[in-house]
């Protein structure tokens, strides 16, 4: 077994270079010439080379071009930690074949040590989806990446509402190493829908899934990449490609006779009026909901209902505390509690019985009735960029934060706390509800009004919400979500 680092003597142009890799980055000295066609590399010698190091996350293949050419295609930081990452395929020219394959494959034996290389993908793109630059976003930017990393897919546009849940519900998804969209949060929350119809539903839903933002909100893409790169493309297909299947929570949703499940966020009053309400201001993109949200807190807008919930934790204090104690626990993946979840999870039932169940005392319900501004449960702390409205959520602690703005709030105070949640600061204004509970139920007091689940239309009747422990995966990383509140 090869030690590091993994050193290769080889050609740039008419240079000579090292190309060395040491199991966090591999890095090797770029000719002048060179940069000015390739130039994110920072400097390093007074005038002929700059150093380029290219972190193992950012490595997506290693090939060869031809006998004599090595290519080693990254999609990296080429533009500082703050901008896109970029595809670039850097060639280089090696005479020992033999010794370059044998390189070859030492580094992506360790590139590839945790992740498969070369999976296979079921892609959804909405061409509908935010603008409809969805099409463009995966011409652009996703394919190049798809195909630099040898990676193969099938590709779908989606060419209308619920096409997504349908091709969910019949996928052979023993063909896939995951499922990914290109659109906002909407064609997910099909999806999982979809597989949740399926006779075989707790398989399908091992399959990973992963988020392409091209659509308004992108909730997943920010809550995953943060909010300097939720919206890059380029950075949610590196995740897909390199990241591994991170357990999520799914919350089941009872209304009526139905049951849904959602992912983002169930919504009532201001932020369902936000959400649904905003679909003319669809070409300002992200920022319609910060304009529909500053019209509904100036007109100081609320909604009546009798809002029940089952609590956990109610002081944002502690909450904070246990957000922090949890990012220093060690990550856990999917290939470690599917299995686990498997013996627990034949079906998928409601501990607390639905809508239609009575609250039982002996549970610990707290019910209340009043006016309120919103009232919002979600899994995800970002709803969009720059809303960072759940910032203590986490993937898989099982439980829901719910946010509660009363209905007394004022409109200095919600202007405030509207500020502050580009943020996630709000959750510290004194008239802020922040809890963390298993289940909540919000029974409407009017006829009329939205109800939003993951930002889908749903009616306005009595529901309730539940959270089911590590139910799904998702690609990432970091195995945890971009952090939301401060250490
Ligand atoms: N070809 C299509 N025509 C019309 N609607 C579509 C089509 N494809 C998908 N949809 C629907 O569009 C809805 C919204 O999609 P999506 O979530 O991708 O975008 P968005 O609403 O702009 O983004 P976000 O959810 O992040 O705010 C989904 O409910 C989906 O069913």
């Amino acid at each position: 077994m090869a030690s590091f680092p993994f050193l290769l003597q080889a050609q740039s142009g008419s240079h000579q270079v090292q190309l060395s890799y040491n199991g966090q980055h591999l890095e090797f000295d770029q000719p002048e010439q060179e940069n000015k066609k390739q130039s994110g590399c920072l400097p390093c010698g007074p005038s002929t080379a700059t150093g380029c190091s290219i972190r193992t996350v950012e490595i997506l293949n290693i090939t060869f071009e031809s006998e004599h050419t090595l290519v080693v295609a990254a999609c990296w930081e080429k533009h500082g930690p703050k901008k896109a990452s970029e595809l670039e395929l850097f060639k280089f020219q090696v005479k020992d074949i033999e010794q370059a394959k044998q390189w070859q494959s030492n580094v992506l034996g360790h590139v590839y040590k945790d992740v498969k290389q070369g999976r296979h993908y079921k892609i959804l793109v909405n061409p509908f989806g935010g603008q409809g630059h969805a099409q463009k976003i995966w011409q652009n930017t996703a394919e190049p990446l798809f195909k630099a990393s040898g990676s193969t897919y099938d590709l779908t546009l989606t060419t209308h509402r619920y096409h997504a849940k349908e091709i969910a519900k019949e996928l052979d998804i023993r063909k896939y190493d995951a499922v990914c969209s290109i659109s906002g949060d909407g064609v997910l929350h099909e999806v999982i829908n979809g597989f949740m119809e399926r006779p075989d539903a707790i398989l399908a839903h091992k399959l990973p899934l992963g988020a392409i933002p091209g659509g308004s909100g992108n909730a997943l893409s920010f809550s995953l990449l943060g909010e300097d790169h939720g919206n890059h493309a380029s950075n949610a297909v590196l995740a897909i490609l390199k990241g591994r299947a991170m357990p999520v929570d799914l919350c089941s949703v009872t209304q009526g006779q139905t049951r849904t499940f959602s992912f983002v966020l169930q919504s009532f009053g201001l932020i369902a009026d936000v959400d649904l309400g905003s679909e003319h201001l669809r070409w300002m993109g992200g920022a319609r909901f910060t304009m529909a949200a500053l019209g509904k807190v100036l007109a100081q807008t609320t909604a009546g209902c009798e809002l029940a919930y089952l609590p956990v934790e109610t002081d944002v204090q502690k909450i904070h505390a246990q957000y922090n104690a949890q990012r220093a626990q060690p990550v856990v993946w999917a290939d470690q509690t599917h299995d686990e979840m498997d013996e627990d999870h034949k079906e998928i039932t409601d501990v607390y019985g639905g809508i239609h169940a009575s609250l039982k005392d002996s549970d610990g319900w707290v019910i209340e009735k009043d006016q309120y501004a919103t009232v919002v449960g979600a899994k995800l702390p970002w709803i969009s960029k720059g809303s960072v409205t759940h910032p203590a959520a986490l993937p898989n602690d099982g439980l829901v934060d719910l946010l509660i703005f009363p209905g007394d709030m004022g409109r200095a105070a919600g202007l405030q706390a509207l500020i502050a949640s580009e943020t996630g600061e709000h959750i510290h204004n004194e008239k802020v509800r922040y809890l963390k509970v298993k289940a909540f139920r919000v029974t409407p007091a009017a006829s009329s009004g939205y109800i939003s689940l993951d930002g889908e239309h749903t009616p306005y009747e009595p529901y309730q919400v539940e959270a089911h422990r590590g139910l799904i995966s998702v690609l990432s990383v970091d195995g945890r979500y971009a952090r939301s509140m401060r250490e």
